[in-house]
């Protein structure tokens, strides 16, 4: 599903879908932050294709640690997911015992099932040079099917970092997503998808961002096909 950039909803309540399909392309459910987020995917019946989370609390979520992988196995039996998020850390095994094992056959499901794998690396203090983040980006992107990083930007120097870091990568080959947390790099979330990022993700009201410095949904979409279309008037 991303061969183009896919815009997503990022949500704990899938009951926004009907107002997030004006905008969005997908749905990311945030499952580590949903109450019963298992009864939602049961009840779930609307149009948009999800993207299905349940991010540890070790990478800034609130899944239990293991109990998470439960969740997302089951959560993949159901005809609306169509993209799962597994932390790189998790995947590579310097994350708490047993982690390796979950996430791998996690993913070996996902491939299966047809179903993409996003494999998603976070710095919630700063943003690393642009050398140190495409080695993440690769890495993160050979293991599954998008590699994501979201880095903390201090700075204007982050947001520039991100973007090249986006653009190299994607010239070197590898399908990624890219943004920056914090307002420093809250343009970067409008701005990389025009060097190679794929996945956007944006509160359908801004009260309920899943991260510092998301726009709201209606926004980012307008900033990203306007920046990509010339905007009006041109
Ligand atoms: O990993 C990401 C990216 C994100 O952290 C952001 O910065 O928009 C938001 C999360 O919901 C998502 O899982």
């Amino acid at each position: 599903m991303f061969e183009e950039f896919v815009l997503t909803a990022s949500t704990a309540a899938l009951s926004e879908e009907p107002r997030a399909r004006e905008h969005a392309d997908a749905v990311e459910f945030r499952m580590d932050l949903a109450s019963d987020p298992l009864a939602q995917l049961d009840a779930y019946d609307g149009e948009l294709p999800l993207l299905v989370t349940n991010r540890a609390s070790w990478e800034g979520g609130e899944a239990d640690d293991l109990g998470r992988f439960d969740a997302l196995s089951t959560a993949l039996g159901n005809d609306a997911v169509a993209a799962v998020d597994v932390e790189l850390a998790a995947l590579r095994g310097n994350a708490p015992e047993g982690e390796r094992s979950r996430a791998t056959a996690l993913r070996d499901t996902a491939r299966e099932e047809g179903i993409d794998v996003v494999v998603s690396v976070h710095d919630f203090e700063s943003t690393p040079e642009p050398a140190a983040l495409v080695d993440l980006l690769a890495d993160a992107a050979r293991e599954g099917d998008v590699g994501k990083l979201a880095t903390t930007a201090v700075g204007p120097e982050d947001a520039l970092a991100m973007i090249e870091a986006t653009h190299e990568a994607t010239a070197a080959g590898h399908r990624v997503a890219t943004m920056c947390m914090g307002e420093p790099g809250r343009h970067t979330r409008a701005v990389t998808p025009i060097y190679g990022s794929r996945i956007g993700y944006a509160p359908v009201d801004a009260a309920d961002a899943t991260a510092p410095g998301q726009y709201p949904l209606a926004t980012l979409r307008r900033l990203v096909d306007g920046l990509r279309e010339g905007g009006s008037g041109t």
